[in-house]
């Protein structure tokens, strides 16, 4: 059996992670292993079900701490219900999101502090990391046009809020990498989307067969 890998893609709104969940997955595919793709909040029943309260609704709807407490809540389902499971039958799974949107989002740039969201961590996920994370890097002007070329004026409560909180989203996931470079890998999301998924190939290559 092969080792199960748990990889999870991180960045700003528009930066493609979505996009290149599938891609990459379709790439390892033909290199003959299966991944399972998944994406937070969301992944399970209940996740799902938090992620409705979660992307519905006024900006203000929760504040930070709520949405800590609720992307907690629904991380913990995700991970028993489905990455645990996965990772442990030695598949690989490609989480679109995990820990480090919460850590960017409603840390950096909604105040909590990073300890308390790890400590939350801890308690709901027993510290779960990633094998790796790949975080997409564009430019804030480019990740916007590609968001709301996508969106046009459909936004959910995190795509309504302000430039700067958007900006600061996107230095902390910066951050993040700089400080902790065995887990994180940068990867320049600029290009055509197949540029960008034979950068994620060659960020995993190491993994491969
Ligand atoms: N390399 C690329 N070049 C041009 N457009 C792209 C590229 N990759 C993705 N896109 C397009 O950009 C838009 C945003 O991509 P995607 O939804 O994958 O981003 P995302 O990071 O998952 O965004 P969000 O976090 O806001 O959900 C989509 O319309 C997608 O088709
Ligand atoms: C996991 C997670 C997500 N968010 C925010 C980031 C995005 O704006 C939405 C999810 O939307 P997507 O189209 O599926 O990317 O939720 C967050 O604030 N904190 C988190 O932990």
């Amino acid at each position: 059996m092969t080792a199960g890998r748990f990889i999870s893609l991180e960045g700003g709104e528009g930066v493609g992670k979505s996009t290149q969940a599938r891609a990459l997955a379709d790439a390892l595919a033909r290199r003959g292993i299966e991944c399972e793709v998944t994406r937070e909040p969301g992944g399970s029943a209940g996740a799902e079900a938090i992620r409705g309260l979660l992307m519905a609704g006024a900006v203000d709807r929760w504040s930070p701490h709520a949405e800590a407490l609720l992307f907690a809540a629904a991380r913990s389902d995700h991970i028993d219900r489905l990455i645990h499971p996965a990772v442990e039958a030695g598949r690989w799974v490609i989480c679109d999101r995990f820990l480090d949107s919460t850590r960017a989002y409603q840390g950096v740039a909604g105040g909590i502090d990073d300890g308390a969201i790890l400590a939350l961590h801890a308690f709901g996920s027993r510290g779960l990391l990633p094998d790796r994370t790949l975080v997409l890097t564009l430019p804030d002007e480019e990740a916007a046009a590609r968001a709301s070329a996508r969106d046009g004026a459909a936004n959910d409560r995190f795509g309504l809020r302000d430039e700067n909180f958007h900006r600061a989203v996107n230095a902390a996931f910066r951050g993040f990498a700089e400080a902790e470079p065995d887990r994180f890998r940068l990867i320049d999301a600029t290009g055509s989307k197949q540029d960008v998924t034979d950068r994620l190939v060659a960020a995993v290559a190491d993994w491969l067969p």
